[in-house]
């Protein structure tokens, strides 16, 4: 016996087959068994009494039905209570609100997904709003950065430079098979928190959370994993708690080796159809990992493709609150990192494909702004490779504000990783040249932000359009509320990423990513607008990835990308009836 299907016996054999993880059934046939035995060191047995409450994918705490106790030895081991999961849930979200410190909550939120993982996301689905703040941004950047201290269990594997030469067997140890999707940081550049070496281990943890929660992928189909090639943090490396390699990182050939392996065995244990997801590496790495895996690994970097496609849904959905085209703004950026480089990117490649412009007249449209000033031409030569698009015909300009005056963008977008950028001075020239300014404040977490929401509305006099990467609360101002949207790649990653594993996608593709925005942006309701939305609430984001995974695996088969055949007759549908539902199973 080899998969999780086989583990326990089960009633609702549909719910387990369900999934994109049925999904294991479809994707890799009734091969997996075998898959399985192959690459199998050990055997899988059939837990019960204390050993199957112990494990956290199956455990059900007190809601075991006394038929189950009795069948499975857990008679005496629990109290004689039988809850159902809805008093359970019930009852987290109580003990939850008790905390007042958002690391407590995470904890909390962390010691449950290590002990009853269906009851974890059921929690984190049907109170979305309220948790994601707490397992992800802001809160997961401070429990990275106190992540030695907090440090409980792993939550995904660990590859450091002492396993070189060795990955392969380092993939094999991880108890799961039948991998779907891989999270992968080195932690050298944590949100706008810097390099945070191992402890970065806390973000693909977050994120395939989200895959779960927000895009119904199992959770036994995700494998958080942690680069650790040392770090340059040396508080962490003076910290007796920190947990990495305390050593500074390894760089030039040494890194690209290592990564090359960790690649070249992923494939190898995984194969083609895994979906391996870059996260928060450094611009020097982050571009070039991206370019030269995405011609032969199904790859996503989320900082550049996620954010850029999250983006670009608020611009097309803007347009219809500005009465304007995408062409016909001018763009702004605060950052010219992988976030500002990949939005504005994206940006001209939507209005090349609008407009049927080139692409090299488009970018023209769109200016960035780094620590040494505008981008311009007289620039290029000491330009990193990723910036040289950007380097317009302009006089220097040394600062955002004399930029802002000089070029009189129509948006402006913050990806600086510095907070307090955008001051009262440009947020003022902002609205003095703009009847609504669209202000997208993106850095993250909160102290990172250019701006907070109620800056952008105050300064702005209530005309700005907000959104920001990290949540804002609703802000009054002049008697007015004015709810400020999230503009967070996870509103597309955990779409994106469903789209692909369904359609059976073996590379990503822009247009993929153009397919993310447009599904996202159709979304946004007229009641939204009203609101000052350019985003939907995140309320509703399992039907909203549906919807975005259903137009990306379009694409895919529209593109000749997908190998999972035939193709759905509708993809929404089928999208839906893939997805992870967190409801307890009955065990015979
Ligand atoms: O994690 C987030 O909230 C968004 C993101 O990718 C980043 O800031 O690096
Ligand atoms: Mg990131």
């Amino acid at each position: 016996m080899g998969s999780a299907l086989a583990e326990l016996p089960c009633d609702d054999v549909a719910d387990n087959r369900s999934g994109v993880g049925g999904g294991i059934s479809d994707v890799y046939g009734e091969d997996l068994a075998t898959l399985d035995q192959l690459v199998t060191p050990w055997v899988t047995s059939v837990a019960s009494g204390s050993t199957l409450m112990r494990d956290p994918r199956y455990n059900k705490g007190l809601a075991f039905t006394d038929k189950e106790r009795d069948a499975h030895y857990l008679t005496g081991l629990l109290p004689p209570v039988v809850l159902t999961q809805d008093v359970q849930e019930r009852k987290l979200m109580h003990n939850l609100r008790q905390y007042t410190v958002p690391l407590q909550r995470y904890m909390a939120l962390m010691d449950l997904q290590e002990r009853n993982e269906r009851l974890f996301y059921k929690l984190l689905i049907d109170n979305v709003e309220e948790l994601l703040p707490v397992v992800y941004t802001p809160t997961v950047g401070e429990a990275c950065q106190k992540y030695g201290s907090i440090f409980r269990k792993p939550q995904g594997l660990y590859i450091s430079l002492k396993e070189k030469g060795k990955i392969l067997e380092v993939l094999k140890n991880w108890p799961q098979r039948g991998i779907q999707v891989i999270v992968v940081t080195d932690g050298e550049r944590i949100l706008g928190l810097g390099d945070l070496g191992c402890q970065g281990m806390g973000i693909p943890v977050g994120k395939l959370s989200l895959y779960t929660a927000l895009g119904g992928i199992r959770p036994s189909a995700c494998l958080p994993i942690t680069i650790d090639v040392g770090t340059n943090n040396q508080k962490l490396l003076n910290d007796e708690f920190y947990i990495g390699l305390k050593q500074r990182r390894a760089t030039g050939q040494e890194y690209a080796e290592f990564l090359h392996e960790f690649m070249c065995a992923v494939k190898q244990n995984y194969g083609e159809k895994v979906l391996v997801q870059f996260e928060d590496f450094a611009n020097h790495n982050a571009f070039d990992l991206l370019s030269k895996y995405s011609t032969t690994h199904l790859v996503f970097n989320d900082d550049i493709q996620g954010t850029a496609s999250v983006v670009l849904a608020g611009l097309i959905a803007a347009q219809k609150v500005l009465g304007k085209k995408l062409a016909d703004h001018t763009f702004l950026f605060l950052g010219a990192g992988e976030a500002g480089t990949g939005i504005a990117e994206l940006i001209a490649l939507k209005i090349s494909r609008e407009t049927g412009a080139p692409i090299d007249e488009t970018r023209k449209k769109i200016w960035l702004v780094d620590s040494k000033g505008l981008i311009v031409s007289s620039r290029k030569e000491s330009l990193q490779h990723f910036k040289q698009p950007w380097a317009h015909e302009h006089e220097p300009v040394k600062d955002l504000i004399g930029a802002v005056n000089a070029i009189k963008p129509t948006v402006l977008i913050g990806t600086s990783g510095v907070g307090q950028t955008f001051t009262k001075e440009v947020v003022e020239a902002m609205a003095t040249n703009n009847e609504k300014p669209l202000i997208l404040a993106l850095s993250n977490p909160t102290s990172q932000a250019e701006c907070t929401a109620e800056q952008a509305y105050t300064w702005s006099k209530g005309r700005a359009i907000f959104g920001s990467g990290s949540p804002f609360d609703p802000v009054e101002y002049n008697g007015k509320t004015y709810l400020p949207g999230q503009a967070n790649n996870c509103y597309i990653f955990p779409g994106l990423g469903l789209g692909l594993i369904m359609s059976g996608a073996i590379r990503v593709r822009d247009d993929m990513l153009l397919a993310a925005s447009e599904a996202l942006a159709a979304q946004v309701t007229e009641e939204n607008f009203a609101n000052g939305l350019i985003y939907p609430p995140f309320s509703n984001i399992r039907q909203i990835s549906a919807n975005i995974a259903a137009n990306v695996a379009a694409k895919t088969y529209d593109l000749g990308l997908a190998s999972n055949l035939p193709r759905a007759a509708d993809l929404v549908k089928f999208a839906e009836s893939c997805m992870y539902s967190p409801v307890y199973r009955n065990y015979r």
